[in-house]
């Protein structure tokens, strides 16, 4: 994808769990507010499961494909070729990169990287870009690792890596302009959005926040 790096701005990932209000209505205020990728991201206790997990699948995709946002799932291979999503993402735990690489070709492919070692696996391997968190802690993802800051997004620009990185754990208004000071080409958040009084203001801010941010670094 061209404009991938754009694209990862503000990437919205949400399932039917994290939301207080109808998810369909939380993903339209928030593609109103200005996300630029949106994840489907069903697991965890109460999450849909098959024919019910793949229509919230269809529902949520109809809606990004309406305003041309991306639209990336989350583990299921299966339901990203059966849907013709955008793009998947995987972590350390999934399906090895280069497998999916080999099933999704030219899809979107996401990879959560915690090392060095495991990113130069994963861009060997074919992943576009990489998540990296905990950046800060977060009680949305149960089995999530320690929150160790942007220390990796730090040292995997130093070390030359160009691959787009999103930064993704805890990641609010209040923190998000730290996240691309850091070298990220955009913020990945569930509560920030999902569970705000207005998604639509959510989104906005953190777009506002990103975009003057990668703007202000641009004319350093
Ligand atoms: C953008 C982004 N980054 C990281 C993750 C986490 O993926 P993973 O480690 O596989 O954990 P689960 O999300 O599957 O619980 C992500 N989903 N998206
Ligand atoms: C899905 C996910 N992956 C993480 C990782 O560290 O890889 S943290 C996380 C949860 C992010 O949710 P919130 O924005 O509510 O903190
Ligand atoms: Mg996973």
């Amino acid at each position: 994808m061209k404009y991938l790096r754009e694209a990862l701005s503000v990437y919205f990932i949400m399932g039917s769990t994290n939301c207080r209000k109808n998810p369909i209505q939380v993903l339209k205020e928030a593609i109103a507010g200005g996300i630029t990728l949106f994840q489907f991201r069903e697991k965890g206790e109460g999450g849909l499961m098959g024919l019910e997990k793949y229509a919230l699948a269809k529902e949520f995709q109809a809606i990004c494909k309406k305003h041309q946002i991306p639209f990336i799932v989350n583990d299921d291979i299966e339901l990203a070729l059966e849907i013709e999503a955008d793009g998947v993402h995987i972590g350390q735990e999934d399906e090895p990169v280069k497998t999916v690489r080999e099933r999704i070709g030219d899809k979107i492919l996401g990879v959560s990287v915690h090392t060095t070692e495991e990113a130069r696996i994963a861009l060997r391997d074919g992943a576009d870009y990489f998540g990296i968190g905990p950046v800060f802690p977060t009680k949305t993802k149960l089995d999530a690792r320690q929150s160790r800051g942007t220390t990796l997004i730090q040292t995997l620009r130093m070390e030359g890596y160009t691959v787009p990185i999103v930064g993704i754990g805890g990641i609010t208004s209040e923190n998000a302009a730290s996240v691309i000071k850091a070298g990220a080409d955009g913020v990945s958040v569930i509560t920030a959005i999902s569970q705000a009084d207005s998604p639509m203001v959510a989104a906005s801010v953190l777009r506002n926040i990103v975009e003057e941010e990668k703007w202000s670094e641009q004319n350093v």
